[in-house]
């Protein structure tokens, strides 16, 4: 009588069933996906079959973890860097990403690129697109001179609240302010909102397709001055076409392109500096 009472863990055999078809067909799906990935991973689109299976197995791991993978990140950094010490943040993040799992930061070879700009252009007011777990907010923040600020915008709220901890944890809080919600609504907000009056440097990185729409918005807003420094990421993988072909040839920048790697991989990537004439 037992073997078949709920209460001895036997009930609704059913509902069982069910979950165990459901994830029958989840390990199934995620192994064709895999399987197809690793052909296409040999294919001419490599950097971005690369991502995405990064992604497919993050999404597993969420299934059976219970943790997001940008969550995974933070908690390794709780464990493994040193409060109010922006560089051993920056140095946790990169340790993960290049060990256990990739995540879209500007990373760490890139990133040395972007200090050196940093430092060359020595700004005082900041903005960025994109912050995601604000590694590259951390990593802008340990450079700036007392009294700047570095505004950063993300619009998924699960990512603001990962890097609002990972910012307070590095000890740059005072010098970086999160700005939730999308950059078509809070550029044109800057002015007013949080007295902006130009930009001295802007940080590209947030969905490619983006770039150029922001990059014209920013213009219109007249939020860019002569010698604004409008640095762009991944101009290479995933690429922005038009946004290259803008700045290059309206006549409004002066253009660098820095070669280097894609973040956490052996695939080419870029980023370009963009010098606003006035
Ligand atoms: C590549 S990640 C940023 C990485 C970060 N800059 C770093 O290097 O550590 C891009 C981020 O931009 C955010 N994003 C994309 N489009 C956006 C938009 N229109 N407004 C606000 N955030 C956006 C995404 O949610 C994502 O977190
Ligand atoms: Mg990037």
């Amino acid at each position: 009588m037992c073997a078949r009472t709920p209460r001895c863990g036997h009930g609704a055999p059913a509902q069982r069933k069910m979950i165990d078809l459901s994830t029958v067909l989840l390990v199934a799906a995620s192994i064709f996906l895999l399987l197809t990935l690793y052909i296409v991973l040999h294919g001419p689109r490599r950097a971005f079959a690369k991502i995405v299976l990064h992604e497919v197995k993050a999404a597993i791991k969420v299934f059976f973890m219970n943790h997001t993978k940008e969550q995974r990140v933070l908690q390794y950094v709780l464990d493994n860097a040193t409060r109010g010490d922006p560089q051993s943040v920056v140095d946790s993040i990169d340790n993960y990403c290049n060990k256990e799992e990739w995540a879209m930061n500007v990373g760490d070879q890139k990133g040395l690129i972007l200090d050196n700009i940093v430092n060359e252009s020595n700004p005082c007011v900041l903005l960025e697109l994109g912050t995601y777990c604000g590694y590259s907010a951390v990593r802008i923040a340990r450079l700036l001179k007392p009294g700047a600020h570095l505004y950063t915008v993300e619009f998924n709220p699960a990512f603001a609240a990962v890097a609002k901890q990972m910012i307070e944890f590095a000890g740059v809080q005072d010098k970086v302010q999160i700005l939730e919600g999308n950059t078509q609504d809070i550029i044109p907000q800057l002015k007013k909102k949080y007295e902006v009056d130009t930009l001295d440097f802007v940080f590209i990185d947030h969905w490619k397709d983006k770039y150029l729409e922001d990059t014209k918005l920013l213009e219109k807003c007249n939020l860019l001055r002569k010698g604004t420094v409008v640095l762009a990421d991944n101009v290479i993988v995933p690429g922005a076409p038009d946004f290259l072909e803008y700045v290059r040839t309206c006549g409004r920048y002066d253009c660098t392109n820095y070669p280097s790697f894609l973040e956490y991989m052996d695939e080419k990537d870029a980023l370009e500096k963009a010098i606003f004439r006035g």
